[in-house]
Formats: structure tokens, C-alpha cells, sequence
């Protein structure tokens, strides 16, 4: 599909990846081991954001709309992307993916789960479609006053690599209020914990999809993670959610 020369030329194009490099991925890996997801900083320019944003009203270049309240999801919609995807959420995949494929690998490692990811997102993309996972995940949601995101997980299939990556566009006190990006997090026998995350425009949160490991007085355990969106108490609120396995 064609895009706006902003996504295109912006950081998340042919630029993205170094953008990607540049991160504090020590600190990033620090946080997603102590608190199951870290903000990644500035990450597109408002440019960018826009134009991806701008993308939503377009008729091409998605594969479904999604109504949340037909579902039960909450309320407001998304859009998936289909194939070829816009080059920025390409770059962003690819440029993502070599270095969160360690913690996953490290992750699976402790949880005794056999799954390990290649140096190549293309090589786990082979292996999602040659499972029947080859409807391409990465979209873009759109919530007015009023809508929220029910907590949920992100699982389309066997194949799942256990972080995502979700991209605010729009910019909180100025686009919309309300609308925070929460996670919660199920510990076994024990009272569950909620994570707010506060993002600017073109910042990004990684999360786990649906499971971490916690190291505790007797060995390492499971916790389950949901995420969502609080109410969005006004204006209207964009978000790109990369996500890394393909769906069946
Ligand atoms: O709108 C958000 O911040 C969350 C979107 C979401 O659920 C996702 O990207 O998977
Ligand atoms: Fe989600």
C-alpha cells in the first residue's frame, strides 16, 4: 500500500531500526524482567505518528475491521494490516525483534518452555505460516470518549512469541485524557498486581503477551499478564500494536 511520505521517510522507516538500536536495552531487559514491560522513550516523531494514525480511515490495506463492543472487547475498534504491511511496521518488527528474541529465549529458558526464537523475525514468521498462522497481526485502534480496552491477551495460534510492542500516536492532554495502557499481572495464590503506563506520542510500551517469569524465595514461577486501555475520557486516541506471531 501506499503511504504518506511521513511514515515512509520518519523513524520507523528505513531509519527505524537505527532508532531501534539506539534504545536503552539495558534498562529496557531490566525492567521487563522486574516489571513485565518497559517504555522504550521516543520512538517515532510526531510525523510519524500522524501519518500511521491517518492510515485508519483508509479503505485499503487492511485485511479486518474489528468493532469491540460486538465482541465484548471493550469499546472503540481496530484495524488489522494486511499483507505487504506499510514498510514502517515492517521495520518496526524486524528492527524490534533482535533485541527482544534474548528475553524471550531467556524467559522460555526459566519457565521450562521448550519454544526458542531465531536470530530472524522472518525465520519465526516461516514457522508461524507453516503452522497456519499466516494472517498478519499488526494494527491500528482508534478509541473516542468513552471507549476502553478490556484486558486481554494477544494469542492467535500455538506459535506465540511472548512480547508486543504497543506504540501511543496521539498525545495525551492535547489528542485525548483518560485512555492509560494498564497491565495486570496474576501471581499464583496470590492477590493480582495492576501497572499503569504512562507514554507520550510515539513512545512505546513492550509487554509480555500472556506469561513471565518471577524468581521467588523457592524457585522461579509463572504470572499471567493481561493488558487494556482505561477509559479515554475525552477526545480521540490512536495506537499501533506490533505484534510478533501471525495469527490462524
Ligand atoms: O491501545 C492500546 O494502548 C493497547 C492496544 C492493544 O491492546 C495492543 O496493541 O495489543
Ligand atoms: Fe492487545
Amino acid at each position: 500500500m501506499a503511504l504518506g511520505r511521513g511514515a515512509q521517510a520518519g523513524a520507523a522507516g528505513a531509519g527505524g531500526r537505527v532508532v531501534i538500536a539506539t534504545l536503552d536495552w539495558p534498562r529496557i531487559a531490566a525492567d521487563l524482567d522486574a516489571f513485565g514491560c518497559a517504555t522504550t522513550g521516543p520512538l517515532l516523531t510526531p510525523e510519524d505518528c500522524a501519518a500511521l494514525a491517518a492510515l485508519y480511515d483508509r479503505e485499503d490495506g487492511f485485511r479486518s475491521r474489528i468493532v469491540m463492543a460486538r465482541h465484548g472487547f471493550g469499546r472503540g475498534e481496530y484495524k488489522y494490516f494486511a499483507n505487504p504491511l506499510p514498510a514502517p511496521v515492517t521495520a518496526l518488527r524486524e528492527g524490534f525483534w533482535p533485541h527482544l528474541a534474548p528475553v524471550a529465549n531467556r524467559w522460555n529458558e526459566a519457565l521450562d518452555l521448550a519454544p526458542r526464537f531465531p536470530a530472524r523475525h522472518a525465520d519465526f514468521l516461516a514457522r508461524c505460516h507453516a503452522a497456519g498462522q499466516l494472517r498478519p497481526t499488526p494494527l491500528l485502534l482508534r478509541y473516542e470518549a468513552g471507549d476502553y480496552n478490556c484486558l486481554h491477551q494477544d494469542l492467535y495460534g500455538e506459535h506465540v512469541f511472548p512480547l508486543q510492542v504497543a506504540i501511543l500516536l496521539s498525545e495525551p492532554g492535547r489528542d485525548f485524557t483518560g485512555g492509560e495502557f494498564v497491565l495486570t499481572e496474576q501471581r499464583p495464590r496470590m492477590q493480582s498486581r495492576a501497572e499503569a503506563v504512562p507514554l507520550r506520542q510515539g513512545e512505546g510500551v513492550i509487554f509480555a503477551v500472556h506469561h513471565r517469569p518471577v524468581r521467588g524465595t523457592r524457585g522461579t514461577y509463572r504470572v499471567t499478564l493481561r493488558h487494556g486501555v482505561s477509559r479515554i475520557r475525552s477526545g480521540r486516541r490512536h495506537t499501533l500494536g506490533v505484534i510478533f506471531h501471525d495469527a490462524a
